[in-house]
């Protein structure tokens, strides 16, 4: 379902250039529940932007559902991220001056009432139907979570991406978003490919990868080039 071949991206700061991603090599199979993890500053981030066509890599290819992502126009490229990617951002990036039912729209970034039913529904599923008029401001931390992952995958996409979806709760809310999250995604038999640095966490998945100075050190059959 996912498929990186060699995928390099360094960052040029000043005069130096760091090697974020050295040659990764990535095969992730339908319906496959990935967790990954690594040290701050490992490229996991990085990583994740370049799988989901938000940050081209200088060198390599990415493949999701069979089609090279980085071969498409722009115009392309996004009408396919529309309708095979979702993506909970690191710290949410709700949209401060829409409600929730708002935010979740954005995606379908369509009108009518089939998309506000639909949005309706994601919200009702991470049970915060009673609050669709709130603004991001006026929910806590946990909730604005939650309206993230109704906004990554009211479109049912075939994959997620999802970047420390739990990163700033404590460990009874990380345990039941992590739980949500993974329960609607497998109703849709999505692929999805969690951030976390939570090892407890990190076991719920069918595989763990670990990314350290550009590789992937871990999980098994996965490998990056020496
Ligand atoms: N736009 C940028 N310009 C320059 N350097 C960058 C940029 N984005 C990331 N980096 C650098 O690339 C490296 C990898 O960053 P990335 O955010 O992918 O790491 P991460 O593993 O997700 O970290 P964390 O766990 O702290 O979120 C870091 O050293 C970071 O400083």
């Amino acid at each position: 379902m996912i498929e990186a071949t060699n995928l390099h991206r360094s960052y040029r700061i000043g005069k130096k250039s760091i090697e974020v991603l050295h040659g990764i090599e990535l095969h992730i199979a339908r319906g496959e529940r990935v967790f990954l993890c690594g040290p701050s500053g490992a490229g996991k981030t990085t990583l994740l932007y370049t799988l989901a066509g938000l940050e081209r890599p200088e060198q390599g290819a990415v493949n999701i559902d069979g089609t090279d992502l980085y071969s498409l126009g722009p115009k392309k490229q996004a009408a396919f991220r529309n309708a095979k990617i979702g993506y909970i951002f690191q710290n949410y990036l709700l949209l401060p001056e829409l409600t929730a039912l708002e935010n979740v729209l954005v995606p379908g970034a369509i009108g009518g009432r089939d998309a506000s039913e639909a949005a309706m529904a994601a919200l009702t599923r991470v049970g915060l139907a009673d609050r669709a008029e709130h603004l991001p401001a006026e929910l806590s931390g946990g909730e604005q979570q939650r309206v993230a992952i109704a906004r990554a995958l009211v479109n049912h996409p075939p994959v997620l991406f999802a970047d420390e979806p739990t990163g700033n709760l404590d460990s009874r809310n990380s345990a039941e978003v992590m739980e949500l999250l993974l329960g609607l995604a497998a109703e849709s038999d999505t692929t999805v490919v969690v951030v976390t640095h939570d090892e407890q966490l990190a076991t719920r998945g069918d595989r763990k990868l670990v990314i350290k100075d550009g590789s992937i050190t871990d999980g098994s059959a996965v490998k990056s080039p020496a």
